[in-house]
């Protein structure tokens, strides 16, 4: 497995290694062992899996401390733009984000650790994302920020006219609305 930094601190990309014959491939999507050699303070304790139709926006989600995520994300079918939101208040990419093209293809991962918003946004015709979470599901600390604040900027690639939100991804509120909330 290969770790890629990105421009935001803490905020990786992990390759696993495929190997591919004749049948198909086969990978090890996720390696308690190696996991822990390289990221010790992290123990993921819940499975998640969603499948949504191209158009479908989720996010940006974070829950509040002390019930706070670091996210292990990927696709298993299809293929999303995965978006990641720095919202820990002292960090020098506070409010930045980074976004990566996760796909059943690329078998990229992308490792979002606590204090990020995360979303993604679903390019191909269906697309089935699976991700590990290190804090159960707790949903009087479930928390948002709008997927099109003008803070962000993200370019979400497919036209407004396109794109499927829940209703409560679609009021979210503004960061500039909770950020006296953020750690
Ligand atoms: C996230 C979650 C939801 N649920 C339930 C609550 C609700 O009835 C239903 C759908 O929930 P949501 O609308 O919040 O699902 P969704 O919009 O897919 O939420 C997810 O979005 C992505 C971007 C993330 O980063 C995740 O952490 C999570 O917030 O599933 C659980 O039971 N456990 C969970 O861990």
């Amino acid at each position: 497995m290969n770790i890629i930094k990105t421009s935001i601190p803490d905020l990786v990309i992990i390759e696993p290694k495929a190997f591919e014959d004749d049948r198909g491939y086969f990978m090890e999507a996720y390696k308690e062992s190696w996991f822990q050699e390289n990221f010790p303070h992290i123990k993921f304790v819940q499975d998640n899996e969603s499948k949504s139709e191209r158009g479908v926006l989720r996010g940006l989600h974070f829950q509040k401390p002390p019930y706070a995520q670091t996210k292990l994300v990927r696709v298993i079918q299809g293929e999303v733009l995965d978006v990641a939101v720095d919202l820990r208040k002292d960090s020098p990419t506070y409010g930045q984000h980074e976004s990566i093209i996760l796909s059943a293809e690329n078998k990229k991962q992308f490792l979002v650790p606590k204090g990020f918003a995360h979303g993604f946004i679903v390019l191909s015709e269906t697309a089935i994302f699976s991700y590990k979470v290190d804090n159960p599901y707790a949903p009087e600390h479930d928390a948002g920020v709008l997927w099109n604040d003008p803070a962000f900027n993200i370019d979400w690639k497919l036209d407004e006219s396109e794109i499927l939100l829940s209703k409560k991804d679609a009021i979210q509120p503004l960061l500039s609305e909770i950020e006296k909330e953020l750690v």
